[in-house]
């Protein structure tokens, strides 16, 4: 079974447009696991345009599923973040400063012996890692050299192409994540799943076993409210 794990970075993007505390975002975060999502995102930025690093302590403490810590681990902040918290899960996506959203993986080969150093410090916290990876199977199979536990395979290029060739647009992840299965690497996956081109994704993608979905949940959460849209994303996983 594929985990839902609910990215609540734009909560706190419309939080931050007034200054004040609504929407309230640890709020949002329990309600999201009253309504069945099995673990919650953040991805706090070095500008804390929207996850403030302070959120992230608030979070650790309120939320009882899966917490999912993604960023930048080149910023030593974000590493001591990280360490502070625990979260059962920590996502290295390799982010430039300012990016206005992540845009691609690592470059597993280059950055092997960074991957694999820095991998051991979260590790050796009992901190589960996944590392944001293009679906390229010599990264993935370059990813498990790393002692990464994971990888989260990169969407944007499927939820593009989806709707032109969606055969085509998926290809490749298949065949990454049978590469991620033949090297022992659990696979995640994220960015622009949405209420179309989640279940074909899910269906033809073998040991999927978390997406984490951001903006098109709380897009889709404006027509439909939170509890039904989770309820929606739930079923296409099922
Ligand atoms: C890692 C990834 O694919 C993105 O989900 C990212 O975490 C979204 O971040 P923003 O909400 O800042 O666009
Ligand atoms: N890791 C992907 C994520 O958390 C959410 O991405 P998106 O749904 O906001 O594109």
């Amino acid at each position: 079974m594929t985990h839902l794990s609910v990215n609540i970075n734009k909560i706190a993007t419309l939080r931050n447009s007034r200054g004040g505390n609504n929407p309230d975002l640890i709020k949002t975060a329990l309600d999201c696991e009253r309504f069945g999502a099995q673990g919650i995102t953040v991805h706090p930025r070095p500008d804390e345009r929207h996850i403030r690093y302070n959120d992230v302590f608030e979070l650790k403490k309120a939320i009882a599923t899966e917490f999912n810590i993604e960023g930048n681990c080149t910023e030593q902040k974000f590493v001591d973040l990280v360490l502070a918290n625990k979260p059962a899960q920590v996502t290295l996506v390799p982010d430039a400063l300012g990016q206005i959203t992540s845009n691609h993986g690592w470059d597993t080969i280059k950055n092997k012996a960074y991957l694999t150093d820095i991998i051991k410090v979260f590790k050796d916290a009992g901190i589960r890692v996944s590392i944001f990876v293009d679906p390229v199977v010599e990264m993935v199979e370059a990813a498990a050299e790393t002692g990464t536990d994971r990888i989260e395979l990169y969407t944007e290029a499927y939820a593009h192409q989806y709707h032109a060739d969606k055969e085509a647009s998926i290809a490749p992840y298949v065949k990454a994540a049978e590469a991620a299965n033949r090297v022992g690497l659990g696979i995640n996956a994220g960015h622009d799943l949405d209420l179309h081109n989640l279940k074909y994704f899910a269906q033809n993608i073998p040991g999927l076993l978390e997406v984490s979905i951001g903006h098109a949940l709380i897009c889709d959460a404006l027509y439909y409210g939170l509890e039904n849209t989770i309820q929606m994303y739930l079923r296409q996983l099922s």
